[in-house]
Formats: C-alpha cells, structure tokens, sequence
C-alpha cells in the first residue's frame, strides 16, 4: 500500500499539540523526532540507556511526521493541518517555523524505519517504557517495565509531559485507589498506575484510535489487563466518584475538565494535571482554586508544567 508522509517542523513546546493535529487528521501512526530528547539522552538526566552515538539525531527543533494511508486524501487535509499549525501560538505555543512537507512512502519503508528510534527508557526510579519488540529486562529492583506499541497514539511515553504525569502519580498512589485517565492517548498512565498499585481504573479518549492503541497496549502489560478503555469527551457524562483524577492534555481542554474532575473525585481525592505550558500555569491553576481545589505541588519539567491538587475533606 502507498502512504503518505506529512511531515512538520517545528519546536519542543509545539510537539504535542502537532502530534495530535496530525492525528486528529487521520494519522496511522506520527513519529516524533525532537532535538531537545537527544539534549536530555546527552545529560544522561534521566538514567536513559540509549548510546546517543548510534542514532542519527536533529540539533535543533523537531521534526513531526504522520503516515496517512491511501483512504486519507491528503491534499484535502492539509490547509487543515496548516491553518491549525500556525494557530498555536494563540495559544502561546510557538510552531516556528511550521513548515508542512508531503512526501509518497511505501508500506515496507514507514512500518519499520521508526521503530529504530525507540529504546528502552528509565522515565523514573521505578518506570522503564520499552517498545513492544524490545525483550528488555529490569536491571534494579522494584523497577517496572512498561512494554508500548508506540506506533499508533501518543506517544512513546517519554515526552515530559507524560514523565510529569508519571513523576506525580507516584507521589500521591498510596495502593488501592480508583482512578480515571483523561486522555489517555498510549495507555501509558493506565499501566504505570496499575504498577504503583491503582485498583479501579477507567481510561478514556475522543479519539477513537487512540482508545484502540490503548487497548493493545493495555493487552501488552498484564499488570493492566483489567483497566477499562472507552471513547468519551473528558468526563462528560460520567457521575461516578473516584479517588484520582490524571490529565495530560492541552491546558484549553484542562479547564473545561476542571468542573467534571471536581463532580467525580471523593473527597481527599487528587487533580493530576500536564501538558500545560509554563505561560498557561497561572490560568490553570487559578481555575482549579476558583473550584475549591487546594494545590499541593508544581511540577516542572523544560517548559512544561504538572499540577498536584486534591479536592478538600471536611475537616480542611
Ligand atoms: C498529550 S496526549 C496524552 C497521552 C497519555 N495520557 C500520556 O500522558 O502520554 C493527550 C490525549 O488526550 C486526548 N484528548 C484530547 N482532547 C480530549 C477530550 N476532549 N476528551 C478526551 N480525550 C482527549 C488526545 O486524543 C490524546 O490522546
């Protein structure tokens, strides 16, 4: 089958919100390919056992490429694409230069020529992604692996955003909780709360293709297998309290999330909120506390920001 690659260049603030307009357009799977990863891998600052020298790496920027398949008419999606490119910095997140190039690929030449610029990843202390085809094996204990198929949605669990999400559930999962994950693109969340000892959790997405990629890779990790995957909007719709609340998404879509986070956590229960840019800090945080939520902690990690906030007991 002939693909098509549509690739955009553009910078580390903008690269999740360009992955997910490219999959929102009908994307097979989007490769990330970000300078600032490799300027991490150099510093060694998170324990990564990727040797920077075998891997050909950008410098400056990051390159997003989607692989749309011969039923996405790509011409037609493409002023899309770039009118919602250049669109983000409304949003205070620079695309420059956001320049959008096509290019026709086979089959054989996309499926396996990213799968090469994926390793294992120490995220944290206790969390190690690997791709699925890795046989990777913990080497300390009480290190937990968590095995993704990162083809399809995002992403590859290493972006910043997703170790700030990560980072801040192992700060407040005591064992035995009920969770739902916003958003939950990969799974990811899902499977490293199950590995810290989350119960009950539900995990939703709009996209329907991000919920089928966190079905495959919830089937991958046994720990997970029990975790409930479904299309829905945030938390519309859905009246059942629970005791975490884990968000990594765009801060616009966050603060519409509050109110419905609010409804749905018991008291004593935990907002853990990402993917917000450093500008947008303020906003969000000012929109939990206008709610009633008390913020315990910031997370920071490049330019982006985690919040930790719980829902007040009685006596608080
Ligand atoms: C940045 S990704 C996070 C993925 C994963 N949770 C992680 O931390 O790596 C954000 C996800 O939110 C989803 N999303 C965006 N808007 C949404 C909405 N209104 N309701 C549910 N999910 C949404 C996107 O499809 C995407 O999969």
């Amino acid at each position: 089958m002939e693909w098509t690659e549509v690739s955009v260049l553009t910078t580390n603030e903008a690269v999740e919100a360009v992955s997910n307009i490219l999959q929102e357009a009908g994307a097979s799977g989007v490769k990330i390919d970000d300078a600032a990863d490799y300027a991490n891998l150099k510093a060694g600052k998170f324990g990564e056992i990727v040797d920077l020298k075998t891997i050909p790496h950008r410098t400056t920027g990051a390159l997003i490429t989607a692989y749309y398949p011969e039923t996405v008419f790509v011409p037609e999606i493409l002023p899309t694409i770039k009118q919602r490119v250049n669109e983000l910095s409304q949003f205070g997140l620079d695309p420059q230069p956001g320049t959008v190039t096509t290019k026709a690929v086979d089959d054989v030449s996309w499926a396996t020529a990213w799968q090469k610029y994926y390793h294992p990843v120490r995220v944290t202390r206790y969390l190690t992604v690997t791709p699925s085809w890795e046989n990777y094996q913990p080497v300390q204990a009480g290190e937990s692996v968590i095995r993704l198929d990162p083809g399809m949605a995002f992403g590859t669990g290493t972006h910043p955003t997703t170790r700030l999400s990560m980072t801040a559930l192992e700060m407040v999962v005591r064992g035995g909780e009920s969770m739902y994950d916003v958003g939950t693109g990969s799974g990811v969340l899902s499977i490293a709360a199950k590995y810290m000892g989350v119960k009950d959790i539900t995990a939703f997405d709009l996209d329907e293709v991000a919920v089928r990629s966190a079905k495959t890779n919830l089937d991958l990790n046994p720990v997970a297998k029990d975790v409930v995957a479904k299309p829905n909007d945030l938390l519309k719709g859905i009246h059942q309290p629970v005791n975490l609340v884990v968000a990594n998404i765009l801060a616009e879509i966050i603060l519409p999330l509050v109110p419905q986070a609010w409804e749905n956590l018991t008291d004593g229960g935990y907002f853990l909120t990402s993917g917000i840019i450093a500008d947008k800090l303020d906003e969000v945080v000012a929109a939990q506390e206008k709610q009633g939520f008390i913020i315990d902690n910031i997370l920071q990690m490049k330019d982006w920001r985690g919040v930790i906030a719980h829902k007040p007991t009685e006596d608080e």
